[in-house]
């Protein structure tokens, strides 16, 4: 039972019937008192709460109302309804532990596909501990390698929430893997036979933002000479994946908050409003709760994007899935390139684990192909995987040096080695691989410059 609490019998007359009239039973409350009483007598599946309760428009009554339903019982789940003027409002509810909030005037669409969503979710409870076996028995994974049990949460993430609408925000340093989950996630949703867009925010200015989401008719502009179709609508019915959307600039952020609270736009030059109906999924390796607090990224289009938040982790943390990742690519190679009797020795596997790269997955699949097209040779070693790691750029630009005559030669190299027995908790061998050096001559160095190591992690 969805229960709608409102003082505006106008507004509960017209919910009521929405919510009926798509088979969802509800029933309404019209004071804080009433409401508290309904939801003792029977836990709601879900409240719709006016947050501008009572003549006030001040918002406290309702905060008040939600702040009681959550102490009473948290799990609950709450839809906020508030004005698009009284929005901070809205952040606040959420702060408190409100599911979502949707602004007066309401889309019906988007406000059934947000109660739809939130009372999926609460039906999927996560689940600790799963196998990759059985997230492959249920779900379409195959392009994601790995097993690290931060990746299998992230996998059993998605499955959870694949089938809702509910939007998803991806973070994670360059080449984790973002795209790859977004695509993941419209896969295995219900969305799959429909378009999947990608865009990417990053690349569009301010004063193309409306033209190249929402699209243009002729005449629009000066320069529009034919009717443009939008991202929005090439998206219609499938899955909006808004790539850096830590990069769009503020006026933008105000057009994107719109269309996803209302589910609806203008094309440009149109006066006629369209409706929407997407998934949205973004990625971004900014830290967009930095950038709301620096007053760069709006809190409430946060909120809007991050009803389920999915983090990748750098690859440098899950080493384990290293070699099972560059197996899978010179399986990939071996077909692409004809080289049916490529592999990767046990040796190159290990000291590839032991590399920081900075660049993800991306640069270790770079990096594997370079190596495997720079050689011609069916088993990679080593040394072939060295010679072009210190030929990619991402090693390049990390490297500053200092001034010359701030440091010695001796001095550098102390620093150096300490730094690889910080970064590998004084394990010497994967130090020793990572400097290039083989362990006794590590060994020698340590010994040399007096440096102490645990002759135990060895
Ligand atoms: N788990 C994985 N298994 C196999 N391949 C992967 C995996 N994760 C990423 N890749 C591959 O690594 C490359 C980079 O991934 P992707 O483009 O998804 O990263 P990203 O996080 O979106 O990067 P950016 O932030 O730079 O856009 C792609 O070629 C992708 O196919």
């Amino acid at each position: 039972m969805i229960l709608i609490i409102d003082d505006d019998i106008a507004v509960r007359t017209s919910l009521l019937l929405l919510l009926r009239q798509e088979g969802l039973e509800a029933s309404a409350a019209g004071t804080p008192e009433q409401a508290m009483e309904a939801i003792s007598a029977t836990r709601p599946a879900l409240i719709l709460l006016d947050l501008n309760f009572s003549n006030r428009t001040t918002g406290e009554e309702g905060m008040a109302l939600l702040q009681r339903i959550k102490t009473y019982d948290h799990t609950i789940p709450v839809i906020l309804i508030t004005g698009w003027g009284s929005i901070e409002l809205a952040v606040q509810g959420m702060k408190l532990g409100a599911a979502d909030f949707i602004t007066k005037p309401w889309s019906n669409e988007a406000l059934l596909q947000s109660a739809r969503t939130v009372m999926a979710l609460q039906t999927k409870k996560p689940q600790r501990g799963v196998t990759r076996r059985q997230l492959d028995k249920d779900f379409d994974f195959r392009q994601i390698i790995g097993e690290d049990p931060a990746i299998l949460q992230v996998l059993e993430t998605i499955g959870r929430v694949a089938a809702t609408d509910a939007s998803v925000l991806i973070t994670g340093e360059s080449g984790t893997g973002k795209e790859l989950i977004a695509e993941a996630i419209h896969q295995n949703s219900r969305r799959k036979m429909r378009p999947f867009v990608k865009v990417n925010l990053g690349g569009i200015s301010a004063s193309l933002f409306e033209s190249e989401m929402f699209g243009h008719v002729r005449g629009a502009f000066t320069d529009a000479r034919f009717d443009r179709t939008g991202r929005f609508e090439l998206a219609n019915k499938g899955t909006i994946f808004l790539d850096e959307t830590g990069d769009l600039e503020p006026s933008s952020q105000v057009k994107l908050l719109r269309v996803l609270q209302d589910r609806t736009y203008e094309v440009l030059g149109s006066s006629r409003t369209k409706t929407v109906d997407v998934r949205v999924v973004c990625a971004t390796n900014k830290n967009l709760h930095q950038m709301v607090a620096d007053g760069t990224f709006r809190e409430d289009l946060l909120y809007r994007i991050n009803l389920i938040t999915i983090h990748l982790p750098a690859l440098r943390d899950r080493p384990g899935d290293i070699p099972l990742l560059v197996n899978h690519f010179v399986r990939n190679l071996r077909d692409i390139y004809n080289r049916p009797n490529l592999t990767v020795s046990k040796e190159a596997l290990k000291w590839l684990q032991s590399l920081p790269l900075p660049g993800n997955i991306r640069q270790l699949k770079n990096l594997t192909e370079r190596t495997m097209l720079v050689h011609n040779t069916d088993l990679l070693e080593i040394a072939h995987f060295r010679g072009q790691l210190e030929l990619s750029p991402a090693a390049k630009g990390q490297l500053q040096l200092p001034g010359v005559g701030t440091i010695t030669l001796e001095d550098l190299e102390v620093e150096m080695i300490r730094k690889a027995l910080a970064f590998h908790q004084n394990k010497i061998a994967r130090a020793a691989a990572a400097l290039g050096l083989t362990r006794s001559a590590l060994y020698r160095r340590l010994e040399k410059y007096n440096i102490p190591y645990d002759e135990t992690s060895d």
